[in-house]
Formats: C-alpha cells, sequence, structure tokens
C-alpha cells in the first residue's frame, strides 16, 4: 500500500527540518536574478531552486500563478518542475488553492492528485469556500493515493480574517468550523493525517482551537510579509511541532548562485527549528 502523506511529511520534517521553500517566480525576482520575464527565465528559475534545495528540505510550494502567467508553456515548465522536484526526496505541495462544487472538484482532483497526471503532487492547497463538504473528491482522491490537502483556514493576508473570522450559528468561526472537519478526517491516523490547514504566520494568537487537529499546519507568511520564526510558538502554541513554516521572497532573494540558496534555506530552517524546539 502507498505510505500515507502525513506519514511521508512527519518523517520529511523530522530528517530535514521543519521548512518549505515556495518557488515564486516573480517578475522582480526573474529580474534580480538577471533573468528575462518569459518562459526560459522561468525554465532557469525553477531549475535553480530545485538544484539548490531538492531532497535538502522537507517541502518545496511551487506557486501555480506564476507559471499560469505564461499560459501552456509555463504550464509545462510547472510540469517538469514538479517532476524534478518529486523524485529528490522533497515533497511538493502544489500552491493552487483550488475549491468548486463537488463534481468539478474531482476534476480538480484528477488533475492534481493522480499519479497518472503530469501536473500531480504530493499535496495541493484548496479553499473551503463552497463548503468543507465540496473537498470530499479531493481529500478521497489523496487518501486514495498517498497524497495530501492543505486547507485554507487563517491565511496570512490582512483580508482574510472578515471572512476567516466571522461567526456560524454556533458561534464559532468560520475557521475553527474548518479545523474541526478537518479534525474529524485525521482522527486516529498515526503518526499525522493527510489533510493539513493553512494558517499564516503573521496572524498573531490564533484564538483558535487546534488540539484535535492531528494533521500538518502549513504556516505560509514568514519573512517578505512579516511573520517571525520566533512568534511561531505565539501563535501556534501546544500545535507547533506540526508546523510546516514557508517561506518564499526571503530565500528566492538570496539566489540565483546556489550556494546563496542554500544558505538562505539553512537560515530559515534553523530559526524555525530553534523556535519550534526551544520552546516546545
Ligand atoms: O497557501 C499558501 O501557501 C498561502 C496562504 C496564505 O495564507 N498566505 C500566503 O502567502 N500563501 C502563499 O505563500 C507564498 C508566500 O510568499 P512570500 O510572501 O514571498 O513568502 C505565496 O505563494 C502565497 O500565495
Amino acid at each position: 500500500m502507498t505510505e500515507r502523506f502525513g506519514a511521508r511529511l512527519r518523517v520529511a520534517m523530522d530528517a530535514l527540518g521543519p521548512l518549505c521553500v515556495g518557488i515564486d517566480p516573480h517578475p522582480s525576482l526573474l529580474a534580480s536574478w538577471g533573468l528575462s520575464d518569459d518562459v526560459k527565465g522561468l525554465e532557469s528559475f525553477g531549475r535553480t531552486v530545485g538544484e539548490a534545495l531538492a531532497g535538502r528540505v522537507a517541502a518545496i510550494k511551487p506557486q501555480s500563478a506564476f507559471f499560469e502567467r505564461f499560459g501552456s508553456r509555463g504550464i509545462a515548465v510547472l510540469e517538469s518542475v514538479i517532476r524534478q522536484l518529486r523524485s529528490s526526496g522533497s515533497l511538493v505541495i502544489l500552491d493552487v488553492k483550488r475549491g468548486d462544487i463537488g463534481s468539478t472538484a474531482a476534476a480538480y482532483a484528477d488533475a492534481y492528485l493522480d499519479p497518472a497526471s503530469p501536473l500531480c503532487a504530493d499535496a495541493i492547497t484548496v479553499s473551503p469556500y463552497l463548503g468543507f463538504g465540496s473537498l470530499r473528491p479531493i481529500i478521497d482522491k489523496a487518501q486514495q493515493n498517498g497524497l495530501g490537502a492543505f486547507v485554507l483556514a487563517l491565511t496570512s493576508n490582512p483580508e482574510g480574517a472578515a471572512v476567516q473570522r466571522a461567526r456560524a450559528a454556533d458561534g464559532r468561526t468560520v475557521a475553527q468550523t474548518i479545523i474541526d472537519e478537518i479534525s474529524q478526517v485525521n482522527a486516529g491516523v498515526r503518526p499525522l493525517g493527510d489533510v493539513g490547514v493553512v494558517i499564516g504566520a503573521t496572524v498573531g494568537e490564533t484564538g483558535h482551537e487546534l488540539t484535535d487537529l492531528n494533521g500538518p499546519i502549513l504556516a505560509p507568511g514568514l519573512g517578505a510579509q512579516g511573520g517571525r520564526p520566533e512568534d511561531l510558538r505565539a501563535v501556534f502554541g501546544s500545535a507547533v511541532a506540526n508546523v510546516l513554516p514557508s517561506w518564499s521572497r526571503e530565500v528566492l532573494s538570496a539566489g540565483p548562485e546556489v550556494a546563496a540558496l542554500r544558505a538562505a534555506a539553512e537560515r530559515a530552517r534553523e530559526s524555525c527549528a530553534s523556535a519550534i524546539v526551544v520552546t516546545a
């Protein structure tokens, strides 16, 4: 049987440290790396990040939007980046933030979580805005194939709170209802469930109950958005051991030299690891 995503992520985080690095080829980063803002530049950017970090960090998170900018040729680059990374030992979390009515969500599952698809990743990010239940085909497909999904709960951007902290009829916040749904999906799975949650490292003390989540917590927003490793403990409390901190621009801006990218990732990993371990 295929090993489950949660178990694979736990092993990767234990072996390589708590770090996810995003591949976000912003036009400004392409320029600062001396690359053209076109498919060739995109290809070179992805290849360099792979060379620097593949197999050295627990997870790598390509941001689909920056590949979609270039249409089908950009998607072809994304396919090859995913292929290169998945054979390296780093888990690939494809950041696509998908979500739709169930029958369409099933097609997204075929696109990103079916080993037969060229865009198949180890996990994807998904949006629960059509209701958590609409994500069921995605969660089912992920679990069938030893893959995972990260569901947005408390995002790192300031605009998110108006929706995510709104209260449902029973008094829970919308985010808490999502966290509780995920807790049910992950109940009893050892060592870690396959469905994660996205909570920005920038949100401050969450005020949310994460004790029963039993799943990974993807925490973007470090560096460029102002989140700091030393805040992780205060934000996540006792759930901090399952946090996968994610950095994009701050680490990527150290490129294009491979050694400099590795050093920046190492600094990010060390600062997160010591924030998580020392106070845990
Ligand atoms: O799902 C995500 O990764 C995500 C969720 C969130 O709440 N905030 C957030 O910034 N992200 C993504 O994480 C990356 C953050 O990039 P930097 O701000 O450059 O580190 C981007 O690709 C965002 O789309």
